[in-house]
């Protein structure tokens, strides 16, 4: 049996602006540094002591972890980061507000590019302001895997090969194993564990900075479909939110 502990980052900045984020790295808010300070208070009283992080490259789930971690006594654990656990790429939503983008595209578009499984919205351009084309952060990665665009299948293709290969052989280790990563990165790897159908992820949303935990069999399926929530409460509410971003 092994712990996985799955962490939202913070509220962003772009969060509280109603910003489509993706791949843009976009710093915390106040509440969100707060957000993650809580969600470390939560660890700690709940005494899950995370052996080591898994961090995407954006600087949001960053400092999410380093203040969580801070805040539970835990900011000396190894970590490791992948741009394999970033943000979907949200392509040339990428900077724009969703509400007006509801408003412009009507309620169908909006949940097909912001929820549906399979249909990515439309790609960005590289020359955009939005594009991290040339970040030195993916100097390494082949030009093949660097997106412009992707829907959660995309995700789901691009975050289980670490899955695999850098966090089960954690967990197979004997590790508790933090994640801190991003909406739609985690929605990709809960509809993995939970074995959620292609329709129904639509309905998943996961709120920010409450860690989430799934005790693990030995084949790292969860003992319990959907984990637990350190605040039930507390995400049941953020979860609704979420839901109802761009209204
Ligand atoms: O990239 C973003 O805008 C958010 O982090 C996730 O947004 P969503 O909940 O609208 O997919």
């Amino acid at each position: 049996m092994s712990t996985l502990v799955l962490l939202r980052h913070g509220e962003s900045v772009w969060n509280a602006e109603g910003l489509f984020t993706g791949w843009v790295d976009v710093d915390l808010s106040a509440k969100g540094e707060e957000e993650a300070r809580k969600g470390g208070k939560l660890l700690a009283e709940a005494g899950v002591r995370p052996d080591v992080v898994h961090t995407s490259l954006l600087k949001r789930a960053i400092r999410t972890a380093n203040i969580a971690l801070e805040e539970a006594g835990r900011h000396w654990i190894p970590v490791k980061r992948s741009w394999r656990l970033n943000e979907r790429h949200y392509g040339a939503l990428q900077g724009k507000n969703k509400a007006q983008t509801r408003a412009e595209f009507g309620d169908e578009q909006f949940m097909i590019w912001r929820r549906s499984y399979d249909t990515p919205p439309p790609p960005l351009a590289d020359d955009s302001e939005y594009s991290q084309h040339g970040d030195p952060r993916y100097a390494n990665l082949p030009p093949e895997l660097m997106p412009r665009t992707e829907c959660l299948a995309d995700v789901v293709r691009r975050m289980l090969p670490y899955w695999y290969d850098s966090i089960i052989p954690d967990l197979a280790a004997g590790r508790t194993v933090l994640v801190a990563a991003h909406g739609n990165s985690l929605r990709a790897l809960v509809k993995h564990l939970d074995g959620i159908d292609d329709q129904s992820i639509a309905g998943l949303n996961i709120p920010t900075a409450i860690p989430l935990v799934y005790e693990l069999n030995d084949d790292f399926t969860p003992r319990k479909t959907g984990g637990e929530y350190l605040d039930p409460e507390a995400a049941k509410e953020a979860i609704e939110a979420v839901k109802n971003q761009g209204k």
